[in-house]
């Protein structure tokens, strides 16, 4: 059973005041924004998958559809077996989101934030786990610090932290090096390639397509609402000659037709 899977999904979101790309029938009838189309897609147990595309090509609704935090308009989707909407609550204990944005309360210490976030998942007196992971993403003299009088790279450790708390076994990275310095950025994969080596599952989306390279054994390339490339990270270079994964993107995203990236 993989870790993550996704059977034929499709997300529309009902249009509001949106001009271009909405979705109409024969008939002329809007029906909405098709932000996902008929998306197939599975992730093995112990995979570091990438999940690329351009601003808008639904990589934000795909990690929301596996969260459970927007449902899917038709197909399937499975976080180690578990269906995201008929057997939420497993499927959501499986997994570890780093969101895209910084939301936190201000109110509560790091500390204080991370037993909230253990107790969603009925978890208490976990202090020795918060404490190691702490220590490994650089925060533990932050711990009693109260979150409003974090930095923002720190505030994103801290989300970091609180999609481990649990131990999920499958783990997904929303951008999570947007506006990081670059010491921070080589704890983080430090610390989220340990984590892989340790078992955890990983998906991860990122603009820097540098990271991706050294980091994903496979990577799925989205291009509104369409996976447009689906193959090892080492294939992909592959197919432009061996130059960098950028190259890469940029020519499948062009849609050069002449490198054939069928999937
Ligand atoms: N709640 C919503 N209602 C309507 N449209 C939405 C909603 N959420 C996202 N969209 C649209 O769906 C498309 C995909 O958005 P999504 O956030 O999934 O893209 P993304 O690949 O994560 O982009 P980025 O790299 O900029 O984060 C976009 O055109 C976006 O405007």
């Amino acid at each position: 059973m993989p870790a993550l899977t996704l059977d034929h999904v499709s997300k529309i979101y009902p249009s509001r005041s949106r001009g271009w790309k909405k979705w109409f029938s024969n008939s002329g009838t809007d029906h909405g924004f098709k932000a996902l189309d008929n998306v197939s897609l599975s992730v093995e147990h112990g995979e570091f998958f990438g999940l690329l595309g351009p601003n808008g090509a639904g990589k934000t609704t795909l990690i929301s559809i596996l969260a459970g935090l927007v449902r899917s308009t038709s197909g399937k989707t499975e976080v180690c077996g578990h269906n995201v909407v008929t057997d939420y609550k497993q499927a959501r204990r499986s997994l570890g989101v780093v969101p895209q944005e910084i939301v936190y309360d201000p109110f509560f210490t790091v500390r204080e934030t991370l037993r909230i976030q253990s107790g969603y998942f009925g978890l208490r007196n976990n202090d020795d786990w918060i404490d190691e992971v702490l220590s490994n993403l650089g925060l533990s003299d932050k711990a009693d610090a109260n979150m409003r009088a974090l930095s923002g790279g720190m505030k994103r450790r801290v989300l970091v932290a609180q999609a481990l708390v649990h131990r999920p076994p499958v783990i997904i990275l929303d951008e999570p090096t947007a506006g990081v310095d670059v010491d921070l950025r080589r704890a983080l994969w430090e610390f989220i390639s340990r984590l892989n080596k340790a078992g955890h599952t990983i998906l991860l989306t990122t603009h820097y397509l540098e990271e991706a390279e050294a980091l994903c054994g496979r990577i799925a390339m989205l291009k509104a609402g369409h996976i447009v490339a689906l193959d090892t990270t080492q294939a992909l270079l592959a197919r432009v000659g061996g130059v960098d994964l950028e190259d890469a993107f940029v020519r499948i995203m062009h849609n050069d037709d002449a490198l054939e990236f069928t999937l």
